[in-house]
């Protein structure tokens, strides 16, 4: 039996009930086959066993439109306001969106709304199973991803033109100096396209932070991976604020624990990684973190088997997803009435990551042990052989049968099964208070 107060029981029973959590968690939900998937976790993995206010805002693409992209900011300042967000994979529309949707406008990206708010950084890691082999297999230990949150091409400008023309940049002082200006093209006829981005010495300071206490945290070492012989200023300012933090700050904490921290030229880092068996901090630029950590995931077996935590620099505030998107392809069959076989560990995990954060603000034992659980419950369903077709794939190759996968949402009922003997075990029962 849990030895804390936050179960709560029904008057006049003896019977334990939900978990009760203290204070509220904001759910941003989204799109497509993750809103789907999202609902069902909501309904059948969380609502039974807690007590839980949720301050729901709904990034659906359609609500988006209606609100112009007003409930994404909303749901940015209330993940600031309570500490703790759980977030659905949402749509970034491009111009076959705006069609298929008949949106007002082509929105930006909603993450990259409530990142450039919330600050901070990306971490990602893969949720491994031993058992699983990995499509590579050299992979022994996880690889985390440390993905700045700020600026970029997430917040850039860009543009499109079809004449001829200057483009120029340029830099206006605050303190009333002189500006600077600089020259980047003269288009020929026909134009072309361009592109300025930008990021703050403070967020990169709050990123390289994070990192270097990540990797303590963890015990692996770090790794810069920039192209500052390409980007000599932009990068290089990634670079250099990294190097003087470490030799000014961390150094002696790394080197007590036979850590280190390198910078590495990104093309050889990425070479590096295939050929290294993991373990280490990766810390990236917003673009280099997206891309790279998708090939980490699937490297370690699938898409659907990353976490996502976005931590800002102070450690107070974290938003929690799933790294992969909204899973069109699977949405397009499961709106046709055919069978899909998506998999939902990384958006159970967004959940539970987020309510295991709201359990350490709290102090809420219960709700980390619900969270741990949860977690525990979605790997033991695949090693008993429950797993869906990303997974089956990686076990049985080209030798694949339908016996060897259940549905999208038969892996979910699986779970819900596993988690419920695991909390009646501590005394906590799916109930009604
Ligand atoms: N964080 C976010 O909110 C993100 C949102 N997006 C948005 O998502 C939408 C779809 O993007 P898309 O490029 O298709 O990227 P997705 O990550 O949604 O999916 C790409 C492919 O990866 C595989 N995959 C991804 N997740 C899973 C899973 N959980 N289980 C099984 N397979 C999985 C599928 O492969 P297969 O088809 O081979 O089965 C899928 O077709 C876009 O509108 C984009 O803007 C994209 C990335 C992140
Ligand atoms: O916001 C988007 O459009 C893409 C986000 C993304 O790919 C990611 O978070 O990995
Ligand atoms: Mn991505």
């Amino acid at each position: 039996m849990p030895s804390s107060s936050s179960i709560v029981r029904p008057r006049g029973s003896a019977m334990p009930a939900k978990i009760k959590v203290a204070n509220p968690v904001v759910e941003l939900d989204g799109d497509e086959m993750t809103r789907i998937i999202w609902h069902k976790i909501r309904e059948d993995l969380i609502l039974p066993f807690l007590d839980i206010d949720l301050k729901y805002y709904d990034l659906g693409m359609e609500y988006r439109d209606q609100t112009d992209d007003k409930v994404t900011v909303e749901a940015a300042e209330a993940i600031k306001k309570y500490k703790v967000g759980v977030k659905c994979a949402t749509i970034t529309p491009d111009e076959a969106r705006v069609k298929e949707f008949g949106l007002k406008k082509m929105w930006l990206s909603p993450n990259g709304t409530i990142r450039n708010i919330l600050g901070g950084t990306v971490f990602r890691a893969p949720i491994v199973l031993d058992d699983l082999p990995r499509p590579i297999p050299g992979w022994t230990k996880p690889i985390v991803i440390g993905r700045h949150a700020f600026g970029d091409q997430y917040r850039c400008q860009n543009f499109a033109v079809d004449k001829a023309g200057k483009f120029t940049m340029k830099f206006q002082p605050k303190d009333g100096s002189e500006a600077q200006t600089w020259d980047i093209f003269d288009y020929p006829e026909g134009g072309g396209s361009g592109l300025a981005m930008y990021n703050t010495t403070e967020s990169i300071t709050g990123f390289a932070h994070s990192c270097f206490k990540m990797a303590l945290e963890k015990n692996i070492p770090l790794y810069m991976s920039t192209k500052n012989t390409i980007l000599k200023q932009y990068d290089g300012n990634f670079k250099d604020i990294f190097q003087a933090l470490y030799d000014n700050t961390y150094r002696q904490d790394f080197e007590k624990k036979g850590l280190w921290y390198e910078h590495r030229l990104i093309d050889d880092m990425v070479a590096q990684m295939i050929k290294s068996d993991g373990g280490y901090l990766m810390a990236l630029k917003n673009y280099d973190g997206d891309v790279i950590s998708d090939i980490t995931a699937q490297g370690f077996g699938s898409l659907g088997m990353m976490t996502s935590e976005l931590i800002t620099p102070d450690g107070t505030i974290m938003e929690s997803e799933a790294a992969h998107g909204t899973v069109t392809r699977h949405f397009r069959e499961f709106a046709a009435g055919r069978e899909t076989s998506t998999n939902s560990v990384a958006s159970i995990y967004a959940w539970t990551r987020g309510l295991a954060f709201r359990g350490k603000l709290d102090k809420n034992d219960d709700l980390i042990y619900f969270a741990n659980a949860l977690e525990q419950s979605c790997l033991d369903a695949i090693s008993a052989g429950k797993m869906t077709k990303d997974l089956a794939l990686i076990y049985h190759g080209k030798g694949m049968k339908r016996e060897h996968y259940v549905t999208t949402m038969e892996y979910i009922d699986e779970v819900a099964k596993l988690l419920k003997e695991k909390l009646s075990a501590r005394g906590i029962e799916a109930g009604k208070l």
